[in-house]
């Protein structure tokens, strides 16, 4: 394991940041940390790189004890939202910061250099200023810049939060594809489930100040641990007093199925390819359901049809009210 992290715990006060947080981050993945605004993400990233200190618990970096060890001897390098540039060097220059500080020899920097900005593709900006890139490009820099001390850990805390979808999405493919040559150790914080679920090896969802669960995205896609989980990575909604993917709901024009739910067409909306229905239910529950334009064609689904609803065989779902934890007596964190 590339980062072993024991038993943190972390104030502000009286605020719980972290409790009593365990985790172990394999070397060479990469690893998202997912979860609402004020959940804990940025203050365990920080405890990682040493730039915050924990009131408990350890943390081990590539098997070195780091828990005491100050922010430049932990080998992490990282990359913020919003990335301090030196302003009057070059993309180049500010690339070979890190290797000049540590008196590297000048041919060494030259060609590290070249080959860093080969690999966030920034080359023909070499000698451009920060201020002359858009944010996209000034991100891949910020990149370069950590990468190029070699560290043992990459450390990402919202790197593309800052910019628009269009180039945050650009951005988390190219991550994805830059990670696949380089195979640092990336630990990547993010608020968005989708970025999570594209680009992580490893998901850790972290909420009020605890980690809700570790897994591959689709283990925690097909099995999330609890209504927390499967409520934060992708759509659901309520039927019968149970969570569930609204793509997951069978719609029959008849009482189908044993314990199907009667109810009635609110509203039926295409949307692209999906069509996205509301039933209401006998007990005034508004369930979701998704389906394919097919199948609500042959439903011959219509406002103010009369339908039977049945989760779908083999589908995912979590009683209402089941969570693994109580609040760790924290305000509650807002869902973004
Ligand atoms: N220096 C500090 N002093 C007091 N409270 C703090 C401090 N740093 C963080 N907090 C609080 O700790 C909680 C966790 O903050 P943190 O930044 O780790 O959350 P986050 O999950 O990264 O959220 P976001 O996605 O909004 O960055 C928040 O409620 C925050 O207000």
């Amino acid at each position: 394991m590339s980062i072993e992290i024991t038993g943190i715990d972390k104030r502000f006060g009286d605020f719980v940041a972290l409790d009593d947080v365990s985790l172990s981050i394999p070397s060479g993945q990469l690893t998202a940390l997912l979860g609402p605004s004020g959940g804990g993400k940025s203050t365990l990233m920080r405890i990682i790189a040493g730039l915050e200190v924990a009131d408990a618990g350890t943390v081990v970096i590539e098997g070195t004890e780091a828990t005491h060890l100050p922010p430049q001897k932990r080998n992490v390098g990282f990359v913020f939202q919003h990335y301090a540039a030196f302003k009057h060097m070059t993309v180049a220059k500010n690339v070979a910061f890190g290797l000049e500080i540590r008196k590297r020899p000048r041919a060494e920097v030259k060609a590290k250099v070249e080959e860093l900005l080969d690999l966030v593709h920034l080359r023909q900006f070499a000698h451009r200023l920060p201020s002359q890139l858009s944010g996209g490009q000034r991100q891949r820099m910020a990149l370069a810049r950590a990468l190029a001390v070699e560290p043992s850990v990459l450390l990402l805390d919202e790197p593309f939060g800052a910019l628009d979808a269009k180039v945050r999405k650009e951005l988390r493919d190219w991550l994805r594809r830059l990670h696949d040559e380089v195979h640092v150790t990336t630990v990547f914080v993010t608020h968005d489930q989708e970025e999570a679920l594209e680009v992580a090896d490893e998901i850790v969802v972290i909420n009020e100040g605890r980690i809700e669960q570790v897994g591959a995205p689709d283990v925690l896609y097909d099995e999330p641990a609890n209504e927390f989980v499967m409520s934060f990575l992708g759509e659901v909604t309520t039927l019968d007093g149970h969570l569930i993917r609204p793509h997951d709901i069978d719609v029959f024009d008849h009482d189908a199925v044993l314990d199907a739910v009667p109810g009635v067409v609110s509203r039926l909306v295409r949307v692209g390819f999906e069509v996205r229905l509301a039933v209401t239910t006998e007990s005034r529950e508004e369930v979701s359901v998704v389906l394919t334009r097919a199948e609500a064609r042959s439903a011959g689904l219509r406002e103010g049809a009369t339908v039977w609803l049945a989760p779908h065989r083999g589908a995912q779902t979590v009683p209402v009210g089941d969570r693994a934890e109580g609040p760790v007596g924290a305000p509650v964190a807002q869902l973004q």
